[in-house]
Order: C-alpha cells, then structure tokens, then sequence
C-alpha cells in the first residue's frame, strides 16, 4: 500500500523543553487517521512538524515517499492543511479568499469555489468580507480552503472548532465522500472523540510529545466500549506522564 506519511523518530523541543519525542508514525492511502491526546500533549507541533511550518531538529519526514527539501516540497503540494486558526487576509469576500488559494492550483475550475461555498454552507454570504466572520464561519472557509485543489492528503487540526451542529455533520460527510470516492487519506487531530470514532480507521494517542498507542479502530473497539472508554483507560495507564491541569 502506498506511503503518504512516514516520520521516524521524529522531534521537536522547544526552549522551555516542551515539544514531541521520537515519533515514529506511517500512514497509507486511504487512511483516515485520527490523533488524540490532552491539552498541550503535540498534537499541534506533530502537526506543524510534518508540513514543513515548523523545523523539527531529530528524525526524518518522508510525504509520499519524498524526503529531503526538493522532494519534500514536492510532496507537499498533493497537501491540503488547516492547522490552528487561520490567517485570513480579512479584507477579501470568501469567494475571493477561495480565487486567491486557487491561483496556486491552475487545476481549479472556478465552478469548484462555488461548489464548495455551497458545501461547506458559506454561499449566502460569498460575496462578504471575512472580517465579519464568526469563528465558526472562518473554519468553514479554512476548510473549503484545504480541499479546494482535491489534494491526494489532507491534515485537520481541530477541523470542528467553532462548528455549529450542521456544519459538524457537513464535515463528516465531506471527509467521508473524499476518503471513499478519491481515496483520500486524512491525519485529524480533534478532541471530539465520539467524531472520531465515526470517522477514523486508525488513531493513536499522543501524551508528553509521544505517541504512547495507536491501532485500528475495529480493533480498539473489540475490547473496549468505546473509544472513549480505551482513551482514558490509556491515560490512566500512563498516569504518570500525564499533567492534569
Ligand atoms: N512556540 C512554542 N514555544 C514554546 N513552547 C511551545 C510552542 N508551541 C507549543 N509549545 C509547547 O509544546 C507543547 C505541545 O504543544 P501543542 O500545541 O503541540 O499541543 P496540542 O497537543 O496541540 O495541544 P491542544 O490540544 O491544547 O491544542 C505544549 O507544552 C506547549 O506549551
């Protein structure tokens, strides 16, 4: 099966000493790959890490088989990422926020915008400026943004944020019809569980800046109620390592 992630040994240590450790994670096509793990455990820096936005300083990422910052940077472009809350240039409409991202990928038809407005429930106000925005309505955008060039990888940090119920439900189903009509594999790191659980076949769980567990979900959940149930049950294994705040 195709390799469109692979890290090994992969760190990050910030000057106060925080960041992640070794992580050794590969993931194929078609994966939808859910990362869990409490406030503050790297979920975000992992993230960052592997899309080149951060400089990790141990280990190695390799996208789709690419290593190196040539290769990798070829690699990249078949990315779509939404990692912390987005920048937007605040003075563009959403219609034209989507046109600007587009410019990068000549692929894009302009029907595509229009179609994803609708999707992601932003068409009755593509013509207004984001500044006028609510949170909420500035991820739908994010997200729109991410899968606008159909990129073969997408990466999701807290994709839900701010979602109203509709909008949770228009999430789901936008992964779910790209993960199976194209194949597309997903890295999602999210605190709602229960979501995952619906979405994901893999996840695994970070705490401390390490990858203390992960498996498939099918499995998880043959000895355990749920995948809230396991998660805790895991945390409560590493007991030690966890800060509860
Ligand atoms: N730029 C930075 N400088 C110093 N420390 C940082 C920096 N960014 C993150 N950290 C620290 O690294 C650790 C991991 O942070 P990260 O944002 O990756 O966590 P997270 O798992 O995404 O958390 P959350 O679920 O709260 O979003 C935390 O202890 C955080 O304080």
């Amino acid at each position: 099966m195709e390799s469109v992630l692979k890290t090994v040994n992969l760190g990050k240590r910030y000057g106060n000493d925080r960041g992640i450790h070794e992580i050794d994670l590969e993931l194929h096509a078609g994966d939808v790959y859910g990362l869990l793990g409490p406030n503050g455990a790297g979920k975000t820096t992992f993230l960052k890490a592997v899309t080149g936005l951060i400089r990790y300083d141990q280990g190695s990422v390799s996208l789709f088989g690419e290593e190196g910052v040539v290769s990798f940077d070829k690699g990249l472009e078949q990315v779509g990422c939404m990692i912390e809350s987005a920048d937007f240039y605040e003075f563009l409409t959403a219609k034209q926020y989507l046109q600007s991202v587009a410019r990068f990928h000549p692929q894009v038809k302009a029907q595509r915008i229009d179609d994803l407005l609708e999707y992601v429930g932003l068409a009755y106000v593509r013509n207004d400026k984001i500044k006028g925005f609510s949170t909420g309505m500035k991820q739908k955008l994010a997200l729109a943004a991410a899968v606008l060039p159909e990129p073969r990888f997408v990466i999701l940090d807290e994709p839900t944020n701010g979602l109203d119920i509709e909008g949770i439900v228009m999430f789901r189903k936008l992964i779910q019809s790209m993960n199976e009509e194209k194949k597309t594999t997903f890295l999602i790191s999210s605190h709602m569980i229960h979501e995952l659980e619906q979405l994901c076949n893999r996840v695994g769980i970070v705490v401390q800046g390490r990858l203390i567990k992960e498996g498939y979900v099918t499995d998880l959940l043959a000895h355990n109620q749920s995948l809230e149930a396991f998660y805790i049950e895991q945390l409560h294994q590493h007991k030690g390592e966890v800060q509860y705040v």
